[in-house]
């Protein structure tokens, strides 16, 4: 059974405070915060002050999704923001190892992302680093896009390749994920579901949870 992390980027904004509620009374334990800046990915999206309204007005975990360049200089603003999981890109990032240490050492959990067109087997060296890999399924930027359908064997080579180091990374996989696709997605080995349109675009959002959750 998978992790159900909704995606805060599909929300209704003008009336965030009823989303959040059916986030909070729904089985996702999750809330996944898409930070965006205009030069990794062409869109922006929200920031700090968006994340401190919301961290107090819900106590699930928080997994933040930097899509910044040098995500290095703001990683204390996003811990002082209510980060539990700050997950960086392998693309942005020259000093990865250095990040990931950073991150960590300001008490929260350190995941890593790749694009679509990315390898797992950049990962080798910086696996034990990471509490989790995050494995773009759409090119990052944008909500509402089709599932890559080779995400699925990229799943399953890391999947093999965690198992095989003996490792605890959740695999957690972000874009383009409903109903129809989750159980192929999970039996491929992922840990984490991220839903942005699939759940906030739907007359039941918490159904839709419950539905994702049976996988
Ligand atoms: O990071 C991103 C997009 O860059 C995702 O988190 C999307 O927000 C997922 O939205 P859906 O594809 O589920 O609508």
């Amino acid at each position: 059974m998978a992790i159900i992390a909704p995606s805060l980027l599909a929300a209704d904004f003008l009336n965030l405070s009823k989303d959040i509620e059916l986030f909070n009374n729904s089985e996702a334990e999750w809330l996944h915060l898409d930070i965006m800046d205009g030069r990794f990915v062409p869109n922006i999206s929200y920031g700090f002050p968006v994340l401190e309204k919301i961290r107090k007005a819900t106590d699930k975990v928080f997994d933040v999704h930097l899509m910044i360049e040098e995500p290095e200089k703001y990683t204390e603003w996003f811990k002082a923001a209510g980060a539990d999981i700050l997950t960086v890109h392998y693309e942005a990032c020259r000093h990865l190892h250095r990040n990931i240490q950073q991150i960590k050492s300001l008490g929260m959990k350190a995941g890593v992302a790749l694009n679509p067109h990315t390898p797992i087997n950049v990962l080798y060296e910086i696996l034990p680093d990471v509490d989790m890999v995050l494995l773009m399924s759409v090119n990052p930027g944008f909500g509402g896009q089709s599932f890559i359908p080779n995400t699925i064997n990229k799943i399953k080579k890391l999947r093999t390749l965690i198992d095989e180091m003996g490792l605890k990374v959740e695999i957690e996989i972000d874009g383009g994920i409903s109903a129809k696709n989750a159980k192929e997605i999970v039996d491929a080995g992922a840990t984490v579901l991220v839903a942005g349109s699939a759940v906030f675009g739907a007359p039941d959002p918490v159904a839709v949870i419950k539905e994702l959750k049976s996988f």
